[in-house]
């Protein structure tokens, strides 16, 4: 009886400890070391698998190639590694993940998402252009810039190749193909440098990315824009005049699939207007 209550808070602090890497109130890194100096603690017990998928960003496919690739079983834990799969896993965390402070103050992580025309550009740039605290991450994409774009300013226009290296080398956050045609990621460096220095950071990107967000860090907070009415939103598609009409079917059939999971979403926030509409999300960032 003893035996078993002492195994259940064993896991309890396991789920703890996996937790707090998953909301990065300490490092992947702290928390091998504490493992590898006591092998009997609840780090030293937890399995490699578990320790790797607590991880944001490592899912289950990831965690089986990072195993194989390190020749470490999957029942090995953290406190048996051998010396060689020690300094494997800590060399690889290094490299993909490297330490970096724990997030400090009241950053957050937010995530602007909403069906195409919302205005999710434009309530963006307002409040870049009014809440100059909050960091706008500016995206990676494979598509060409318009007239006005500025690379490294609206966005970091890339070719297929470079867009393949970068989420090879686990740059970005999160990527999509985004309306069927051209891909846009996130990349990861100057988010976690700016929350590690207290910042809170916006990111406009798309729903397919904003799931793999909440996937990656479970304390981000995500936003969905809502239109006024359906009509406004076909208005203000019709009104931007950038897409031709079966462009604009097209977009129009995926804007009703996600207007159907804005449940998901920890806010909504109505766009009837573009300032109040940005203060309201400024707001939920602070
Ligand atoms: N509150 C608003 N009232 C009226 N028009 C608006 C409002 N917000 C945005 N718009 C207009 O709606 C159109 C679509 O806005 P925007 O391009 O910012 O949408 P988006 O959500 O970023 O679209 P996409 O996902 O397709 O890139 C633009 O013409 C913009 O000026
Ligand atoms: N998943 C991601 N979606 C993104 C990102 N950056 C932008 N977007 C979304 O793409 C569409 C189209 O943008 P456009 O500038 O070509 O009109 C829009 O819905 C954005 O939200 C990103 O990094 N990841």
């Amino acid at each position: 009886m003893a035996a078993s209550r002492r195994a259940v808070a064993a896991r309890r602090e396991r789920a703890a400890l996996k937790k707090d890497v998953a909301m990065r109130v300490i490092t992947p890194q702290q928390l091998l070391r504490r493992a590898l100096a006591d092998p009997t603690s609840p780090a030293g017990a937890m399995r490699v698998p578990e320790f790797l998928t607590a991880i944001p960003a490592i899912g289950e496919g990831k965690r089986d190639r990072i195993l194989h690739d390190l020749e470490i079983s999957p029942v090995k834990r953290l406190g048996g590694l051998g010396s060689r799969q020690r300094e494997d896993l800590r060399r690889f965390l290094d490299t993909r993940w490297p330490e970096t402070a724990p997030r400090v103050g009241r950053s957050r992580l937010v995530v602007l998402a909403g069906p195409t025309a919302v205005g999710k550009g434009t309530v963006a740039a307002h409040i870049k252009a009014h809440h100059p605290e909050i960091l706008l991450s500016v995206s990676a994409t494979t598509r060409a810039p318009r007239p006005g774009e500025v690379d490294g300013e609206h966005y970091f226009f890339v070719d297929d190749a470079e867009f393949d290296r970068m989420i090879a080398d686990g740059e970005l956050l999160e990527h999509a193909t985004v309306h069927n045609a051209h891909r846009y990621g996130t990349p990861r460096k100057p988010i976690e440098k700016a929350l590690s220095e207290g910042r809170t950071v916006l990111l406009e990107i798309d729903l397919q990315g904003a799931r793999q967000v909440r996937e990656a860090d479970p304390t981000a907070t995500l936003v969905f824009l809502l239109p006024p009415s359906w009509d406004e939103l076909v208005q203000r598609l019709v009104g931007r005049g950038t897409e031709g009409a079966a462009e604009r079917a097209r977009r129009l059939r995926t804007a009703k699939t996600e207007l159907a999971s804005q449940g998901e979403f920890d806010y909504r926030v109505v766009n009837d207007d573009v300032a109040r509409a940005a203060d309201e999300v400024a707001r939920l960032a602070h």
